[in-house]
């Protein structure tokens, strides 16, 4: 099969629960997804459905109870913990809601950090940095601390180091959640135009029907099941 046609992430039955004492609280129940190189996706659903499990999951930061995901052509449940961190590094990026940002490092050395850990030479990593800090606008910034942007600007780096090591897939957890609507939906259109520039995957969860439909697909997790088109 060519590259291009095998799904970018795919999740056959996923199933994931918590231990609450000896009772297991279900979070997600048999959830199938495949999203294809290059699709943006909006992922709805009330507080407590498992949005973020489900992030998680796709990201290895902890595996499933049941069921396989496979992204990137990894196959996920044969990893350790060490090689899903490794994975994570070369494959996906993270936008968070609060942006976390490292407050002790100026922006350049924040956005360069990805590319640095997955073993490029500093100079390199430099480059790339203040290219991707120039591309959200914020070029003439890169001395700077987290702590003198906006929340909007904020956000905007956290763009820029989430694309830094060029990863196949984007997950964006409430990007907009604790901004302005407008500056929100500035950096709703940068997150859209950097993802397609890039042929970044994207899966972004949100609670706001309006931010879902500027993505291509729209799916819903109620009480930790798809719900189906
Ligand atoms: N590490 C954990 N240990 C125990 N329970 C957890 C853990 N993480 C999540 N949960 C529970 O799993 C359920 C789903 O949580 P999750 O954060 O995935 O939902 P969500 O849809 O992202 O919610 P929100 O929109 O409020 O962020 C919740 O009931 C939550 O309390």
């Amino acid at each position: 099969m060519r590259e291009s046609a095998v799904p970018l992430v795919r999740l056959e039955g996923v199933y994931h629960a918590y231990r609450d004492g000896a009772r297991e609280h279900a979070v997600l129940r048999g959830v199938d997804i495949t999203i294809a190189r290059g699709e943006r996706v909006a992922l709805l659903g009330q507080s407590g459905s498992g949005k973020s499990t489900l992030l998680n999951l796709i990201a290895g930061i902890e595996p499933p109870v049941q069921g396989r995901i496979t992204v990137a052509g990894v196959d996920l449940n044969g990893l350790d913990e060490h090689a899903r961190t490794v994975f994570r590094r070369h494959h996906v990026g993270f936008v968070y809601q609060f942006f976390n940002l490292v407050p002790t490092l100026t922006l350049l050395e924040n956005v360069r950090l990805p590319r640095e850990l997955n073993g490029a030479r500093p100079a390199e990593a430099l480059r790339v940095a203040a290219d991707l800090l120039t591309r959200v606008g914020l070029g003439d910034r890169g001395d700077a601390y987290p702590e003198q942007l906006s929340g909007g600007e904020q956000q905007r780096v956290a763009i820029a180091r989430a694309l830094a090591h060029r990863p196949a897939l984007l997950l964006a957890d409430e990007p907009t959640g604790s901004l302005d609507t407008q500056t929100g939906a500035q950096v709703l259109a940068l997150l859209e135009e950097a993802a397609r520039t890039d042929g970044t995957a994207l899966l972004m969860v949100t609670h706001s029907e309006q931010v879902a439909q500027a993505a291509q697909r729209v799916i819903r997790l109620r009480d930790g099941v798809l719900e189906r088109a």
